[in-house]
C-alpha cells in the first residue's frame, strides 16, 4: 500500500453573492444567495515512502486546498485519502505526529520568541524524547546552522533565516512525511540552494516522503523525480521530468556561431528565436529535423564556427502546459510554423 492515497479528493467552496444598492451592507448580515466555487474537482494520486513529489500548477489551480486537505486542516466535499493508514480530518492527533508542514508565506513558529524556545515548546507538544529532541537540534545546527540566529525571536530574522527556522521546526518529532507549500519563495539565490540541498538530505538520508508546491521550477528540476501538474481543480500531468521532457518537450534550440552575420538563415522547419552577431538561436522540432540536417543546410550557405543544441527548459514547457493544456497537437501548430526557404 502506498502511504499517500489519494481518490477522487474534491473540495467546493460557498461563496456569498454579494448584494448590491441601498442598505447592501445590512443586508448581506442575511444574505443567503451562495455560489459554489469547485477549488478541486477529482484529484487522485500516490505517493510511495520516499518519493519527492513536485506538485504544481498556476495560482488558484488547487494545490494549496489540496495541502490543506492532506493535512488534515481542511475536511473535502467528496473523495478520500490515507496517509500511513489514517484519515488526516478524522484522525488529526495521531496524523499529526506522522507529518511535518512548512508553509513559505507563514511561519508556523512564534513570532516573538526565540527560535530556541519555540523549538522547546514544539518538543513538549510532540512530547519529543530528550535524546531525539538533541540529536535533531545538533544535525539541523549542522546542516543549516541555525545556532547562528537561534537566540533571535522569529520576527527579526531575514527570510532565509526563517525558512531554516521552520524547516527545522517541522522534522523534530521525526515525521515521516514532509509538506512543503513553497518553501523557497522570496528567498535568494545561495539561499534557496542551501534549502534544496537540505530538503535532498533529510529524503536521502532519513527517508522522508516530501510532498512538495512551488513556483519555481528549478526547485522541481534539482529536488523531485516526479512531478505532478494541476490546474482548475484537475491533474494534468503525473509522471517523471524525464518523461514530461520527452512528450511534450520536442523543440530544441540549434545555437549556431558563423563566420558571418546569419543573412539568409530562412531554413524550413525552424524559427529563428533570437540573433545576435554572428550568432542564430533556431527552434525546431526534433521529430521532424535533426540538428545534422539544419547544419548541412547552413553550411550550404555560411561557414559555421561553433554549434551547441540546447535542451527545453522544463520551465517552458510547463508554461505552455499551463497556457494550451495537454494537447501536442496546438503546440506544434503555434510554435514550428513551415518557412520557405529563399
Ligand atoms: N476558503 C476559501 N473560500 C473560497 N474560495 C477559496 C478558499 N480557499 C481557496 N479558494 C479558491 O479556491 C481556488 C484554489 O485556491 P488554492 O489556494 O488552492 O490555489 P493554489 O493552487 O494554491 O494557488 P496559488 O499558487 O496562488 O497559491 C481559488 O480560486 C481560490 O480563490
Amino acid at each position: 500500500m502506498a502511504l499517500i492515497e489519494v481518490q477522487n479528493l474534491r473540495k467546493e467552496f460557498k461563496r456569498v453573492i454579494p448584494k448590491t444598492g441601498f442598505l447592501s451592507g445590512v443586508r448581506n448580515l442575511w444574505n443567503s444567495n451562495y455560489h459554489t466555487h469547485v477549488a478541486v474537482d477529482d484529484i487522485s494520486f500516490q505517493v510511495e515512502e520516499g518519493e519527492l513529489l513536485g506538485y504544481i500548477g498556476p495560482n488558484g489551480a488547487g494545490k494549496s486546498t489540496s495541502i490543506k486537505m492532506l493535512t488534515g486542516i481542511l475536511v473535502p466535499t467528496a473523495g478520500s485519502v490515507k496517509i500511513a493508514g489514517l484519515t488526516p480530518w478524522k484522525n488529526r492527533r495521531e496524523h499529526t505526529q506522522n507529518i511535518g508542514v512548512v508553509f513559505g508565506q507563514k511561519t508556523q513558529l512564534w513570532w516573538d520568541i526565540p527560535v530556541i524556545e519555540s523549538f522547546r515548546v514544539l518538543k513538549t507538544i510532540y512530547k519529543i524524547p530528550d535524546d531525539q529532541y538533541l540529536r535533531n537540534l545538533n544535525q539541523f545546527r549542522d546542516l543549516l546552522e541555525i545556532d547562528q540566529f537561534e537566540n533571535t525571536p522569529v520576527r527579526q530574522l531575514s527570510l532565509g533565516q526563517r525558512m531554516r527556522a521552520d524547516l527545522a521546526a517541522s522534522l523534530l518529532h521525526d515525521p515521516k512525511i514532509l509538506f512543503l507549500d513553497e518553501p523557497t519563495i522570496g528567498v535568494d539565490v545561495l539561499a534557496k540552494e542551501r534549502l534544496r540541498t537540505f530538503i535532498k538530505e533529510i529524503n536521502r538520508t532519513r527517508g522522508v516522503t516530501v510532498l512538495l508546491t512551488t513556483h519555481d521550477m528549478q526547485d522541481i528540476e534539482k529536488l523531485c523525480n516526479r512531478m505532478a501538474i494541476i490546474d482548475d481543480g484537475n491533474i494534468l500531468y503525473d509522471g517523471s521530468i524525464d518523461d514530461l521532457k520527452s512528450k511534450f518537450g520536442n523543440e530544441r534550440t540549434l545555437v549556431i556561431e558563423l563566420d558571418d552575420a546569419p543573412y539568409r538563415l530562412n531554413l524550413p522547419g525552424t524559427r529563428v528565436l533570437r540573433e545576435e552577431g554572428p550568432r542564430v538561436w533556431l527552434a525546431f522540432n526534433r521529430d521532424q529535423l535533426s540538428a545534422s540536417d539544419i547544419m548541412m543546410r547552413v553550411a550550404e550557405h555560411h561557414t559555421i564556427r561553433d554549434l551547441t543544441v540546447e535542451e527545453p527548459e522544463i520551465e517552458s514547457i510547463v508554461r505552455e502546459i499551463y497556457e494550451g493544456g495537454m494537447s501536442g497537437q496546438k503546440k506544434e501548430e503555434e510554435h514550428v510554423p513551415v518557412l520557405d526557404l529563399q
